[in-house]
């Protein structure tokens, strides 16, 4: 479904940790607009000059509008596109919101090895991702899906282990719980709907060029 006009590049940004960040980088290359915040009631930013909108939607919903193509491009963590399992185009990774998916558990009742855990509780916001990587070990776990503060899973004996993202290793310290396993990298990606990128290729080419050139003078500093 191709919903949105031609004449427009539709962006949807997710509110939340990534949106500040992805709203900087896209004002490097000149995309913004008046009027653009996280906290904006306002669903559906213009910019007119430039031809832009942007759309600001809750992060998990990001992939499901550019699937769709009511936004041609998204910003959106690696982690919640692969539990998304949306179909799109990954054009870029953007470099920031670098964390990582991993399996954790209470310290005090750490088994000796992965496999130990078969058939046990996985408290996550990521059954997809979590099932994939233990059926890979050909481990088979029962999958308790939480929409948030996912460490209290094994505190309380909801279940033996959970399936998080970690960034500074904090939450996980705070509440005595060791990581076992790395399951997967993340950072924020630019997608794009597939047809999208065919009808509007100029601009979401020029765009992409552009945010790669600020990427790489970045990094170069
Ligand atoms: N410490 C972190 N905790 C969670 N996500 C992180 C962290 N560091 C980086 N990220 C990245 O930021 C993305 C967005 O995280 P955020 O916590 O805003 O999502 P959310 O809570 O699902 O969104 P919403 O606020 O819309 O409910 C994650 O998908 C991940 O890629
Ligand atoms: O390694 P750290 O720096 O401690 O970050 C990791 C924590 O951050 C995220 O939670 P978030 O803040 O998104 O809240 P939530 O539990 O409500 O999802 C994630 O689910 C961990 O709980």
């Amino acid at each position: 479904m191709q919903s949105n006009n031609m004449d427009y590049l539709t962006i949807a940004l997710p509110k939340g940790k990534l949106f500040g960040l992805s709203a900087e980088l896209l004002a490097k290359i000149g995309y913004t607009a008046e009027g653009l915040s996280d906290k904006s009631r306002k669903l559906v930013i213009t910019n007119e000059e430039k031809k832009i909108k942007f759309i600001v939607s809750k992060t998990a919903d990001v992939p499901t509008y550019v699937e769709y193509g009511a936004a041609d491009i998204g910003v959106i963590g690696k982690d919640v596109l692969l539990e998304s399992g949306k179909d799109v185009y990954e054009l870029l990774d953007l470099g920031f919101g670098r964390c990582h998916l991993m399996m954790a558990v209470p310290k005090a009742e750490k088994r000796a090895k992965l496999t130990d855990y078969n058939h046990t509780r996985v408290a996550t916001k990521f059954p997809h991702i979590a099932e994939q990587f233990f059926n890979r070990h050909g481990m088979q776990m029962e999958y308790i899906k939480l929409n948030g503060s996912i460490e209290l899973g094994p505190i309380v004996g909801l279940s033996e282990s959970i399936v998080d993202i970690v960034e500074t290793g904090t939450t996980l310290k705070e509440n005595d719980l060791e990581e076992i396993v790395s399951i997967q990298e993340a950072t924020a990606r630019l997608i794009a709907n597939r047809v999208s990128f065919k009808m509007k290729f100029d601009r979401i080419h020029t765009m992409v060029s552009d945010l790669r050139k600020i990427l790489e003078s970045e990094a170069a500093k």
